[in-house]
């Protein structure tokens, strides 16, 4: 359930009086989403999404979220468009929070994604990566290394609670990361946290990519990884080999990696399982139970972390094979 913030039809209207969208028609609150508080809007001129931000999102980064997804929608990727104020600006405020009005995208995700949407979301993604060149704003990456290190210091006490012989797990994922994790790969702008939820497709065709609330600077790589481990396993935790190639074949048809990203994407896929491993476990163990905010399975990501530590060569994920 994501409207943790409720509104007013009063509040909406006297909000909507600063944009240029026509006469409010009709809104409801939209339950899908963890982060903030989301409504679909109707009104004279469309549809739109207005989001309150809540507190996991601090107000600072917000001309960098919106200031993105801008730049994008301006390069022809395909994601909503921030609506501007009468006045210029992007973000406003209701119900005492700061808020945004941004274009609906039509589609749904993709529950049981298919090798073609595999393709699909690697070309999208690597025109990503090409897109943010010239985009001049940046966002420090706060769930890197040192991040996940601060996560660990407050899941760590508990964790073999949750799954016996963590511990002894992930401090030696911590030992080996801090050795061998790169840093002179190309990097820009990323998504960071393309998952299916947050990709839609109308039948095969990708119709919008939302949800940039994660977005910073870092190893364009490193997305890719996030991708392959969110994207390429099965229900039974099964890598799939044939959605692997499909990934990475689509995303070299826009970008092709260099040698140096093929040699790091094992580390970098281990180092992002581990990162989802470990926000999904620190909110497993810190939120309780019965709040609002949606808990996601850690498990899942132990058993990709255990994957990922196996793989030798990025050839395992299908590279090069089509
Ligand atoms: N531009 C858009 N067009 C159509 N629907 C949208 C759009 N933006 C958001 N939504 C809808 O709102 C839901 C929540 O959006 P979003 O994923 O941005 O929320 P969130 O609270 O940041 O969630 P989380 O970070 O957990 O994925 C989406 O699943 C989708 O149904
Ligand atoms: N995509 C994240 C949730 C934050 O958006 C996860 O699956 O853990």
């Amino acid at each position: 359930m994501a409207v943790y913030t409720d509104i007013t039809e009063g509040e909406l209207e006297a909000f909507l009086k600063n944009y240029d969208v026509g006469q409010l028609l009709s809104y409801k609150g939209i339950a899908e989403g963890s982060e903030n508080s989301n409504f679909l809007l109707h009104t004279a001129s469309g549809a739109y999404i207005l989001t309150l931000y809540e507190k996991r999102v601090d107000a600072a980064d917000l001309p960098f979220f919106l200031g993105l997804m801008d730049h994008l929608a301006r390069k022809g990727i395909n994601c909503p468009l921030p609506v501007h104020r009468r006045d210029g600006a992007v973000i406003g405020k209701i119900a005492g929070r700061p808020a945004a009005l941004i274009t609906f995208l039509e589609g749904m995700w993709m529950r049981r994604p298919t090798v073609t949407h595999c393709r699909e979301v690697g070309k999208a993604l690597a025109g990503m990566h090409l897109a943010v060149a010239d985009f001049p704003l940046s966002r420090p990456n706060a769930l890197s290394v040192e991040g996940w290190r601060k996560l660990w210091d407050g899941a760590r006490p508990r964790a073999d609670e949750v799954e016996p012989g963590l511990v002894a797990e992930v401090d030696a994922d911590f030992a080996e990361l801090s050795a061998r994790w790169p840093s002179d790969l190309p990097s820009g702008v990323i998504h960071a946290d393309l998952f299916p939820d947050n990709v839609f497709f109308l039948g095969d065709r990708l119709s919008g990519v939302i949800d940039f609330y994660f977005a910073c600077n870092d190893l364009y790589a490193y997305d890719l990884a996030t991708c392959l481990n969110a994207w390429c396993f099965e229900k039974d935790h099964a890598f799939n080999l044939t959605k692997g190639t499909a990934l990475l074949a689509g995303y070299q048809s826009v970008r092709p990696l260099t040698a140096a990203e093929k040699d790091a994407l094992p580390m970098l896929a281990r180092g992002s399982a581990l990162r989802f491993m470990l926000t999904r476990l620190y909110d497993w163990l810190t939120i309780p139970d019965g709040a609002l905010v949606q808990k996601r399975d850690p498990f899942e990501y132990i058993r990709r972390l255990r994957f990922q530590r196996q793989i030798r060569s990025a050839s395992e994920y299908g590279l090069g094979e089509a």
